[in-house]
């Protein structure tokens, strides 16, 4: 019989997370069918990834994080929002933080259940055709669309994921239009092999597609609405140079338990 793990649940803008305090390095992380059946969402807890929380010398402490296809995972914007609120309520840290996760260093603050997420700089994107290639810790292809609300992003995620140039190392597939005071973004995730309600590194390149696409310069804030709520992209952009890019929007807790 497995021993028995406490977990948390959170969700930021609707892309949820199992949270594990793994500081005793308990749970067995090469053991991928155990988070894929955890992330199920008939069988198991139900979420779209799972990510550990580890102790990191000279960090307050270090993100691991897991697709729910039970892959140890790129980096995952919404995952870094929801494990600094989780630090934040194990009372690990109290309203700023400097952790490590796949793709070096981040830091963040919180405020409420607001968490403001530092990102990796970017400078360089690619182009497929129309749409811009664009690394924001996880590997990312934007298209613009118009009538997002009707469009089948399941089916059409789905192909580009899985088509020749994108098929062996995957993709995440990000579909944004233009609306009124912001953009509206939906995205199909690798690991996830499905729609998610928010990706933040997704909402990432997004924005930073429409500052390319726009030749915007400077300081630039973007809004992104996702289907689970708001989120808010900001960074500099000088020519293809983003940094002091940032990622905010709400981190929740949901529930606990132990399976
Ligand atoms: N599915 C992504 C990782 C999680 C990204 C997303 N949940 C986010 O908030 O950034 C990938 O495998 O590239």
């Amino acid at each position: 019989m497995a021993s028995k793990v406490r977990f948390s649940k959170y969700q930021g803008a609707g892309n949820d997370f199992i949270l594990v305090d793994n500081r005793n390095n308990s749970f067995n992380r090469a053991d991928e069918a155990l988070v894929k059946n955890l992330c199920d969402r008939r069988f198991g807890i139900g979420a779209d990834g799972l990510m550990l929380l580890q102790n990191k010398e000279n960090y307050d402490f270090e993100m691991i994080y897991y697709n729910a296809d039970g892959r140890e995972g790129s980096m995952c914007g919404n995952g870094g929002r929801c494990i600094v609120a989780f630090a934040h309520d194990l009372g690990i840290i109290t309203d700023n933080t400097a952790f490590l996760a796949v793709d070096g260093i981040h830091h963040a603050s919180l405020s409420s259940d607001l968490v403001n997420l530092q990102m990796i700089d970017v400078s360089e994107f690619g182009r497929d055709g129309d749409a811009y290639i664009l690394q924001t810790g996880s590997p990312h292809y934007v298209s613009f669309v118009t009538n997002l609300k009707e469009k089948n992003v399941f089916q059409d995620g789905f192909s580009i994921r899985n088509n020749t140039t994108y098929a062996k190392e995957g993709i995440n597939v990000n579909f944004i239009e233009k609306e009124e005071d912001g953009y509206f973004l939906r995205t199909f995730e690798r690991g996830v092999e499905d729609e998610t309600y928010a990706c933040g590194t997704g909402a990432t390149a997004a924005a930073m597609a429409v500052a390319l696409q726009a030749d915007l310069q400077g300081d630039i804030n973007i809004p992104i609405r996702v289907l689970g709520g708001q989120l808010y992209v900001s960074f500099h952009k000088d020519g293809h140079h983003f940094t002091e890019v940032f990622l905010k929007g709400p981190a929740q807790f949901v529930f606990e338990g132990i399976f």
